[in-house]
């Protein structure tokens, strides 16, 4: 049997169409994994159709990190609140310092029709799992914990004891990203430009979304 769909019917899926938007992407992977690195680079590539969603974190800004840009730097009493106030979709304690994605930030990208990327650890990743957010789950990896551990050394941004609290969570976030189904798609940084064309190739199809909806 044919089923003719009325006009009404047609427009309220087409503009369902158009609300849903398109999906975000969760990138996750060990501290020093390179998850930054690449999506500066597509931010930078693909201007107008990626947004990042800028987290709220407690940890003190690197040299170089700007408040509102690449995260929100905050007390622990005020992340607090707002995590008591229903502000956050999800936030986690991280190497000592609380983390954090408000749904404001992920409203701010969205409302641009962009893609919204969100760079969060293993419990956030989790945490997305029990929401309605549907992203595309992104994990990005080191080629081994002594290349990553020399990453992490060479970016110099950590204490001894921050450093060894990001290599201990990194093994359990390498163990735990082999899960079945929990990522999409699994990416090893090795050679950068190779991870980036990998990374490009995975989110083709909401990148082309994009450029086809601000053409129409
Ligand atoms: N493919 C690569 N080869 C060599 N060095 C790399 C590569 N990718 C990233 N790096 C370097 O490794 C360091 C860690 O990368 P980056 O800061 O992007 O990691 P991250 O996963 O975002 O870490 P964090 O979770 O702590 O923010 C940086 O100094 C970066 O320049
Ligand atoms: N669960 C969340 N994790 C987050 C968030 N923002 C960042 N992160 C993760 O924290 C670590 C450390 O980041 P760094 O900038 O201090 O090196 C890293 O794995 C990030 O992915 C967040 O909002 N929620």
């Amino acid at each position: 049997m044919k089923i003719k769909l009325t006009d009404d019917v047609m427009r309220d899926h087409t503009k369902e169409k158009a609300m849903a938007g398109p999906r975000p992407v969760v990138m996750s992977g060990p501290s020093g994994a390179g998850k930054s690195t690449l999506l500066k680079k597509l931010l930078k590539e693909f201007d107008g159709v990626f947004g990042f969603s800028v987290s709220h974190t407690t940890r003190s800004p690197r040299p170089g990190e700007e408040n509102g840009k690449d995260y929100h730097y905050v007390t622990r009493e005020v992340m607090q609140a707002g995590i008591a106030n229903g502000e956050f979709i999800e936030n986690a304690e991280f190497s000592g310092n609380m983390y954090g994605t408000s749904k404001a930030a992920i409203q701010a990208v969205q409302a641009k029709n962009l893609i919204c990327i969100l760079d969060i650890d293993m419990q956030g990743v989790k945490n997305i799992k029990r929401t309605d957010l549907n992203p595309i789950y992104v994990s990005i990896q080191a080629p081994s914990m002594d290349i990553l551990e020399k990453r992490l050394r060479d970016r110099k941004t950590e204490s001894e004891e921050s450093l060894q609290k990001r290599l201990h969570a990194a093994k359990v976030d390498m163990e735990i990203s082999k899960e079945p189904g929990l990522f999409d798609v699994v990416i090893t940084n090795d050679d950068l430009d190779v991870a980036y064309g990998k990374l490009k190739d995975a989110l083709l199809k909401e990148i082309q979304k994009v450029r086809d909806t601000s053409k129409s």
